[in-house]
């Protein structure tokens, strides 16, 4: 099939690779001709597993990219992947959502045929229907357009496997004709495919996300609960999870969940539920957690080794998770923020992340390795689960003091005194 995908960020550059890998032709529209260069050049501007290789084998040949419209009017369907970034109030910024939804409608005033258009980026349920749907019909002249909503689930830094491999297929469709379109694109792939409605399948995204964040602040919470008893909260979690009812996944306490997704989508649903005259108390508590726990990091620093200013602090760790280069809501930085705002000075490392925390906090020394941040730091706080992080034990002995603060549990060195979470 022929395949546009609108917006070549992490989704729609995962996307677009992985149909082109499916056998499909795709072209990916991407406003940034920047980026739209380098994946014509078979380089991914974001640092993906596995993605490198599958531009190699598909750039210039199933796979193109450009800032132009014009291929959505030769395709059987196109793929709306744009970002939908929190606004000041919380709610989601569609409004390029709305701008990619508008020049499909124009683009789609020529060609013939049936075109349809699917819906993956993470969009407030009701977002197709209202808002996509008409703008579409608004601007184009085709009779013969179908919508659907596609949410995706891949996560960053395995998205190429997960987008492979998914648990599940979602697709919300207007209509049945709509919905065999979407599933003709995945046949190939090994997977239940869930068919429902456009509102069903966005709601389903949020849902979904919302209760893998609230699994990790339940933890978060029961931990400091752990913690003042003295109890180990992984042991605990691990006899909870053991429950089939529950899953072991996404109980590891520690810093918080951050990335582009979880903090903004479970914030989204809250002003959403609140538009509708809910009092979505339980969303507000899980946003709660997951705002105070980094500064609970910094404040057990303080209570292992009193007043911060003036102490060297090794934050190991930059990137909201192992993997990739994305520090998006990354608990590394209201971290550094709060040590700084101590009185500490602080040695970054992280293996992908330090160009972009560059950016953030210019002012803080950026070391080339682990065992250089921690070179005679005072304390260690471990902000992000790189593996690679998981084997230090004699870097340790660098520091002035052997104080290490776990904010993701991944030291296998674990246990000796002064490590924590
Ligand atoms: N990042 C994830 O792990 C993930 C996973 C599942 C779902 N999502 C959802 O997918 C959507 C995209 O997320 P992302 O992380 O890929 O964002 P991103 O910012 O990395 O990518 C979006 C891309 O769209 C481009 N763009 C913006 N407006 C455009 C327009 N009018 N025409 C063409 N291109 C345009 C931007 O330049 C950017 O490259 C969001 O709704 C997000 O919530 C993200
Ligand atoms: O038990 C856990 C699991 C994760 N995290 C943290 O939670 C955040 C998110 O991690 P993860 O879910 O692995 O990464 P994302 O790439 O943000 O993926 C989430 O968000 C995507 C965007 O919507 C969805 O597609 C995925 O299904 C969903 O897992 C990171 O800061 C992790 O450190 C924890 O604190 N404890």
């Amino acid at each position: 099939m022929r395949i546009t995908v609108v917006g070549g960020g992490y989704v729609g550059l995962v996307t677009g690779a992985c149909f082109a890998e499916l056998g499909h032709t795709v072209d990916i529209v991407e406003i940034d001709a920047r980026k739209a260069a380098a994946i014509n050049a078979g380089r991914a501007p974001i640092h993906e597993r596995g993605l490198d290789m599958l531009l190699e084998r598909h750039a210039g040949e199933r796979l193109s990219a450009g800032t132009d419209y014009g291929p959505v009017a030769e395709a059987d369907l196109s793929f709306v992947c744009v970002g939908t970034p929190p606004a000041a109030d919380g709610s989601a910024d569609l409004s390029m959502v709305a701008a990619a939804s508008r020049s499909i409608g124009e683009a789609l005033r020529d060609g013939n045929g049936l075109h349809t258009v699917v819906v993956k980026s993470t969009v407030p349920p009701g977002t197709t229907a209202g808002l996509v749907v008409p703008a579409i019909l608004e601007h184009s002249g085709r009779n013969e357009i179908g919508f659907a909503m596609n949410p995706e689930f891949l996560r960053e830094g395995r998205a190429v496997e997960d987008f492979l491999h998914p648990d599940r297929i979602v697709i919300g469709s207007r209509d049945d004709r709509s919905g065999e379109a979407v599933a003709a694109v995945y046949r190939g792939l090994s997977a239940p495919v869930v068919r429902c409605g456009l509102t069903a399948a966005e709601m389903i995204k949020y849902a979904s996300n919302a209760l893998l964040a609230t699994k990790i602040s339940f933890s978060n919470e029961v931990g400091n609960v752990c913690k003042r008893l003295g109890i180990d909260v992984y042991e605990v979690m691990e006899g909870v999870g053991m429950d089939h009812r529950v899953s072991p996944h996404f109980l590891s306490a520690g810093a918080g969940f951050g990335g582009s997704c979880f903090p903004k989508d479970v914030a989204a649903l809250v002003s959403l539920a609140e538009s509708l005259g809910e009092e979505p108390a339980l969303l507000r508590s899980v946003l709660d957690v997951n705002d105070r726990q980094p500064l609970r990091l910094v404040g057990l620093l303080e209570e292992k080794i009193g007043d911060l200013a003036g102490k060297r602090v090794a934050v190991l760790g930059l990137a909201f998770k192992d993997n990739t280069d994305d520090i998006r809501e990354s608990r590394a930085i209201p971290v550094i923020a709060e040590l700084l705002r101590r009185g500490a000075a602080v040695a970054a490392y992280d293996p992908l992340a330090v160009p972009s925390m560059r950016r953030v906090f210019p002012g803080i020394d950026y070391a080339a390795s682990a065992a250089d941040a921690l070179r005679g730091a005072d304390a260690c706080l471990v902000m992000t689960e790189w593996p690679e992080f998981s084997d230090l034990n004699g870097e340790f002995d660098l520091m002035k003091s052997r104080v290490v603060i776990e904010g993701r549990r991944i030291l296998s060195c674990g246990g000796k005194e002064g490590i924590c979470w």
